[in-house]
């Protein structure tokens, strides 16, 4: 697990988001540490995603301060907000790719919007960020469509990826794979995140996500993060819904089958 660091990357505070008079989030705090795997969990319309998207600014809370590499990011002059948006990448639960641009075109997207990249430079530099999402070399030249759901979430990250991000963003990451894909995308989560250091923020129901790569988890109810912690704090919780959900048979399976993996490898290193 990689170190890391109690100084806050992202700092929500009194986030208050309202549609309507159907209030989301109300007096929500959040710290997220840098170099951290933080997942968001909670019941389906809990704010999980609208969350999310006010982090990075597809939202705008009625309310709230969001501090983003220290930076207030809801009051900065727009040269610097767009220069904090090229720190972070973002996959969306679909992929969110231009359907109509292979691969690589889509990872050179953020190169050409944000980086100004003519040229040969494109296209080494999408190949080397589809390398590091885990396709082969020739997913690059395929369009959307011709690429399995788990190709199209890796090709979704290469694209998260393109700007070398602080953080990452990850909304659903293995919804939509079978159980094998989804483990397979989140060790590579895993890898990146230890390899190249950055933060990862992601939104999941995936508990074998929570048990097996997450450092933190943040529980969001009652309009607020109810709580955050390691799972290990997590079981010790007594709040009924967090008792069903982390005890109830998925749970369970969860942190089986992540008892057994850290038992496998640790007789393979003995
Ligand atoms: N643009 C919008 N306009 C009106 N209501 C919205 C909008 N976006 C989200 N909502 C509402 O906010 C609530 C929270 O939605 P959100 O998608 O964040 O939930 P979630 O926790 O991610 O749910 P799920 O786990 O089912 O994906 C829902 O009731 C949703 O209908």
């Amino acid at each position: 697990m990689a170190s890391t660091s109690t100084d806050p990357i992202i700092r929500l505070r009194g986030i208050r988001n309202a549609f309507g008079p159907q209030v989301v989030h109300d007096k929500l705090d959040l710290d997220v540490r840098r170099g951290e795997i933080l997942a968001l969990v909670g019941g389906s319309g809990t704010g999980k995603s609208v969350l999310l998207r006010t982090i990075v600014g597809l939202n705008r809370p009625a309310a709230g301060s969001i501090e983003v590499f220290g930076q207030d990011i809801l009051n900065l002059p727009d040269v610097q907000r767009r220069a904090a948006e090229q720190r972070w990448g973002i996959l969306f639960q679909n992929g969110a790719l231009f359907s109509s641009l292979t691969v690589a075109q889509n990872v050179q997207v953020p190169l050409k919007e944000h980086l100004g990249l003519k040229g040969p430079i494109l296209d080494e530099i999408a190949a080397l960020k589809i390398a590091l999402a885990g396709l082969p070399a020739d997913a690059g030249a395929k369009y959307p469509s011709e690429l399995s759901g788990g190709m199209r979430k890796r090709a979704g990250l290469a694209r998260a990826l393109a700007l070398d991000p602080e953080i990452v963003f990850l909304d659903e990451p293995t919804a939509g794979l079978d159980p094998i894909g989804a483990a397979a995308f989140d060790q590579l989560i895993a890898d990146l995140r230890d390899a190249v250091g950055f933060t990862v923020f992601l939104v999941t129901h995936d508990l074998d996500t929570l048990a097996t790569v997450c450092d933190r988890i943040g529980v969001l109810g009652q309009k607020r993060v109810m709580v955050v912690g390691t799972m290990d704090e997590m079981l010790q919780q007594t709040d009924p819904w967090i008792v069903e959900y982390f005890h109830g048979p998925r749970g369970r399976a969860a942190l089986d089958a992540q008892a057994r993996n850290a038992a496998a490898h640790s007789d393979g290193a003995a």
